[in-house]
């Protein structure tokens, strides 16, 4: 992994310089930002914020409104200035420190590195949406026919080329973001920073944008640091999630441990209105080969119960099954549709099946345990109704 930009023990606050001043022991203190406004007038932005964004990766800060989470965002291109800490943007090898940097590099940083997405599209109405598009390339200097030709491909990547030639204003609000995006993805910048760019459009436009920049981000693969208060589009979109309270980041994980693990109860808020099956895997509720009970010569318990078991060979690959004392056949979950009912199975999933598919298969096979390969075929461990049962009332 390659880190693309880097948060250290960022503190930002709003006011004046002695107002500033006479916070930061407050903040070293854990004080909340009602106490340092009421004690020093000064509005505390973020605080010890540590955060490291992984290059090609979608890193959301999520948290309810006025918990930081723009603030922090605005840090990268010193949109905010960082009153102690430092943020570092990597591009290649080149990297600054955006905190400390000249202004040649904050220029550079800007220009080249960093491109923002805003939630009001920001698009000017008195240009064609190709010139909007443009805009970025333009700024930077790029000839009037590359830039033409760049923007025609990332307008049909947003499938907006039948309105290349129409002023921004004559697009519904769905698909002016749209132009937004493709403005930010056309710009040669890898970081993208997106603050809110779905949360002024209508939920079925939100969620097929949100689809969107997903295949976008999977064709161009961009760093992308975005900004929600909805916990859904990040538990959808993001690889990471930073969760923001007050200012500060409480939890930081991948979707899973963000609901299978909440550190707080703030956090515990959060999840608990949210499907734990848009989310988890067959990996994330698995119990490891290890913690199996053998079942002697070869053989190995997939659950409990000991209605299934598997023979393996020193490869662990599984060379007979059988379920409920009768042989069975061992098959894909993505293969339950076409299969014949003549023989018991015992399916088997790999790390990154929906646990919704697991479930199903569970269904499928009256309950049998269902057992995780890994690339190579090999029985790594089995999931059992009642993992699956934990994991969904999160016990
Ligand atoms: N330019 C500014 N001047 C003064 N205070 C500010 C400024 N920008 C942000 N703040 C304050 O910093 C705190 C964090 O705001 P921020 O906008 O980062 O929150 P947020 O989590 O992004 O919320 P929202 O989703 O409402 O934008 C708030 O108390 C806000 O009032």
């Amino acid at each position: 992994m390659t880190t693309a930009v880097e948060f250290q023990k960022v503190d930002i606050l709003f006011g004046d310089d002695r107002q500033k001043a006479a916070a930061l022991p407050l903040v070293d203190a854990g004080a909340s930002r009602a106490d340092i406004l009421a004690e020093t007038g000064a509005v505390l932005g973020c605080a010890g914020c540590d955060l490291t964004v992984e290059r090609g990766e979608i890193s959301v800060l999520m948290g309810l409104s006025g918990s930081g989470k723009s603030t922090l965002l605005r840090a990268v291109n010193r949109l905010n200035t960082v009153a102690r800490g430092d943020v570092t943007v990597h591009d290649g090898d080149w990297q600054a420190n955006v905190v400390t940097c000249s202004e040649a590099e904050l220029r550079k940083i800007r220009r080249e590195c960093v491109a923002m997405v805003f939630q009001q599209f920001a698009l000017l109405p008195w240009r064609t949406v190709a010139e909007n598009v443009g805009f970025g390339l333009e700024l930077a200097g790029m000839p009037a026919k590359e830039r033409r030709a760049r923007v025609m491909a990332q307008l049909e990547l947003v499938h907006l080329s039948d309105w290349a030639d129409k002023y921004a204003h004559e697009l519904s609000g769905g698909m002016q973001q749209r132009v937004g995006l493709a403005r930010a993805f056309a710009t040669q910048a890898p970081i993208l920073l997106m603050d809110e760019p779905f949360s002024a459009l209508d939920p079925l436009i939100r969620t097929k944008l949100q689809d969107e920049l997903l295949e976008l981000q999977e064709r161009l693969k961009k760093t992308i640091l975005f900004v929600s208060h909805d916990l859904e589009e990040a538990l959808k979109i993001g690889n990471r999630i930073s969760i923001m309270e007050g200012g500060r980041i409480v939890q930081t994980g991948a979707p899973e441990d963000i609901v299978l693990r909440p550190e707080n109860d703030y956090v515990r808020d959060f999840i608990a209105n949210v499907n734990p099956l848009s989310v988890l895997t067959a990996w994330n509720v698995m119990r490891d080969v290890r913690d199996l009970e053998n079942a002697g010569e070869g053989w190995m318990w997939l659950d409990r119960r000991r209605t299934t078991r598997f023979k393996l060979d020193a490869n662990m690959l599984v060379v007979d099954a059988e379920r409920n004392g009768a042989p069975a056949i061992w098959v894909s979950c993505d293969n339950m549709e076409k299969l014949p009912e003549d023989r018991p199975k015992v399916y088997w999933a790999t790390a990154g099946t929906p646990l919704k598919t697991v479930m199903q298969a569970m269904h499928q096979s009256q309950t049998a345990p269902v057992a995780l390969f890994d690339e190579a075929s090999r029985f790594v461990g089995a999931i059992g109704i009642r993992d699956v049962l934990r994991a969904v009332i999160r016990r």
